[in-house]
């Protein structure tokens, strides 16, 4: 099954700043990797570098073996889909219009939207919840409403991976759980996801494999009991965690020393 995305040895630097270094990470088809550090560690910049949206200085992406940088937009944007974090539209699209704009890649210019695309556009909005928002404005949208018809938006041209910059950031509770449930669906069905989370929980909860930055470097990457050690958890946010289950479910007790 094709989708196994590898970067090897990847540097990037932001306005004279090294922001990564030495990064080798992969991600295949059948993975929910989660993507944890603290603020500035460099989660974001990854997820563009690992889109194609940003250009190291050093290393190398490549998907299926071909290197991203060699392949067309078009072809990239039917394989891939990245979603930003920070959810903004100020263009007062209706939110199903909005979720149609993720079938771009896969239509000819110009062209009316065709069955296929509507079905998709459809599944997408069914399986984030949004249908009921069909009609209305997506700058009148809550946080998380807006957030939701994103990721509907994203996959609504069914890409084979899936890059997502805190997809669960201002979803509630129950959205929250929803949305994992989703991303690791699509990564049981053979698709490829990587997810930034600061949730610790949720990562551990649902991810299939966990990669902790610290710094622009990897500080430690596999499963949620070899990574949420309190060792790595205090060398990379300077907390105290305390790991346990509770309820039959993996819980994360945090405190600031
Ligand atoms: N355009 C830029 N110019 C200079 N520095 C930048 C630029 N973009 C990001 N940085 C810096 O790069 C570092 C990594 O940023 P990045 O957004 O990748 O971190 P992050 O792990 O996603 O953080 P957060 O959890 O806060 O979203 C930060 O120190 C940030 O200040």
């Amino acid at each position: 099954m094709s989708g196994l995305l590898h970067a090897t040895g990847l540097a990037v630097s932001l306005g004279g700043r090294s922001v990564l270094s030495g990064v080798d990470v992969a991600a295949g088809p059948g993975e929910l990797v989660g993507l944890l550090g603290p603020n500035g560690a460099g989660k974001t910049t990854l997820l563009r570098a690992l889109s194609g949206l940003q250009a190291p200085q050093a290393g190398a992406v490549t998907l299926d073996g071909a290197p991203l940088a060699a392949m067309s937009p078009p072809v990239l944007a039917r394989r891939l889909a990245y979603l930003a974090s920070g959810n903004e539209c100020q263009w007062p699209l209706v939110a199903e219009a909005l979720v149609a704009l993720g079938r771009l890649p896969h239509r000819t210019p110009w062209s009316r939207l065709s069955v296929e695309d509507m079905a998709a556009i459809e599944s997408a909005m069914r399986f984030t919840g949004v249908l009921g928002l069909v009609g209305r404005p997506v700058t009148q949208l809550s946080g998380g409403e807006l957030a939701r018809v994103l990721l509907a938006r994203a996959l609504a041209g069914d890409p084979e991976l899936l890059l997502a910059d805190e997809p669960v950031a201002g979803l509630d509770p129950g959205h929250q759980l929803d949305v994992m449930a989703l991303l690791a669906r699509r990564a049981a069905g053979g698709g490829t996801v990587v997810v930034a989370l600061h949730d610790l929980t949720l990562a551990a909860r649902f991810c299939t494999r966990l990669i902790l930055l610290s710094e622009g470097t990897l500080l430690a990457e596999g499963a949620a009991e070899a990574v949420l050690t309190p060792e790595n958890l205090r060398a990379a946010y300077g907390i105290e965690a305390t790991v346990g289950t509770l309820g039959g479910q993996v819980a994360i007790a945090v405190t600031r020393p």
